[in-house]
């Protein structure tokens, strides 16, 4: 653990894949002690604790923050418990398309008097390292307190932008929500196509993997567009102009990625409610 000063306090419901890829980042950097409800967590270092349930809560347990990363068809329930022990909890959901009025209506199920206030997120996996690219949209109600909170904890396992619209969020969510999952495919296709091209299955996934690495540190480290960037690979008449040929003929992937971020975001609208 560094010296850094502790993060909020959370109530961590929901410790998968997103949930604990947070915590681990969270953990090295001192997380102020916290409660995480998750069925298949075993332990914590102390002072943090595992619970089962809402009912296993230390009374006098109050969270800065109340972090939701279930998944967003199975948040109702959970949101109905949520709001019979914490009817004013500052709420921060990473869940995919859950709109805040579809969240608040199924908070208030479980208590009408309810009155959180509900910010949205959406983080992405590479936050395990401190690498996480994360956006982030507040109601005009929250306040500045609550958002500082919130970016204190995003902003401790990577890079942080807030959004002003909050249907904006769904976009993130296409972008960089499911964007590991774009360049993870892209190590495995070319992974593959080095196989085919006749290299070992190891030499192709150390080549594959390294140029991700590679390319990834010089997008996150020099200012150049991408473009540029991607022109100084590419020699008049040479190899790359001939891959780029086909990758960027306009039924490639101009249309591909534009079609296929169009239907993460059509997802996401969907999972609204
Ligand atoms: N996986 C990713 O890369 C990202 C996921 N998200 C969002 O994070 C949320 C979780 O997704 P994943 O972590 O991928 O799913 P997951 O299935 O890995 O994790 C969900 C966790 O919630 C737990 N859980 C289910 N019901 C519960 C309850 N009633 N109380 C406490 N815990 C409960 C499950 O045991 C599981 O560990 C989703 O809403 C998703 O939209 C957001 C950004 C990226
Ligand atoms: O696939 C999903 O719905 C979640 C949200 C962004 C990444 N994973």
């Amino acid at each position: 653990m560094t010296n850094t000063p502790l993060l909020p306090s959370i109530l961590l419901v929901g410790c998968g894949k997103m949930g604990g890829a947070m915590l681990e980042g969270w953990l090295a950097h001192g997380l102020a002690p916290s409660v995480v409800i998750d069925r298949h967590l075993a332990e914590l270092p102390a002072p943090h604790r595992v619970v089962r349930s809402l009912e296993a809560i230390p009374a006098d347990f109050a969270p800065d923050i109340i972090l939701v990363a279930v998944k967003p068809q199975k948040a109702n329930g959970v949101l109905a418990e949520l709001a019979q022990h914490f009817p004013n909890a500052t709420l921060l959901s990473v869940m995919a398309g859950r709109t805040i009025a579809s969240l608040l209506a199924a908070y208030r199920e479980g208590n009408a008097a309810a009155s959180p206030i509900i910010i949205r997120s959406m983080p992405n996996t590479p936050s395990a390292l401190g690498a996480g690219m994360s956006g982030l949209y507040a109601p005009p109600e929250a306040s500045a307190e609550q958002k500082k909170q919130c970016d204190q904890l995003l902003s401790a396992v990577g890079k942080t932008v807030w959004v002003d619209q909050e249907g904006l969020i769904d976009s993130v969510a296409a972008i960089s929500g499911s964007g590991p999952a774009y360049v993870f495919l892209l190590a495995e296709l070319l992974e593959q196509a080095g196989i085919e091209q006749g290299l070992d299955a190891p030499t192709a996934r150390a080549l594959a993997r390294g140029t991700i690495y590679g390319a990834g540190q010089m997008l996150h480290q020099l200012p150049t567009d991408a473009a540029e960037l991607r022109r100084n690979v590419t020699s008049p008449g040479g190899t790359t102009e001939a891959a780029l040929k086909v990758l960027m003929a306009s039924d490639a992937w101009p249309q591909a990625v534009s079609t296929a971020i169009a239907a993460a975001v059509k997802r996401a609208k969907e999972l609204a409610s």
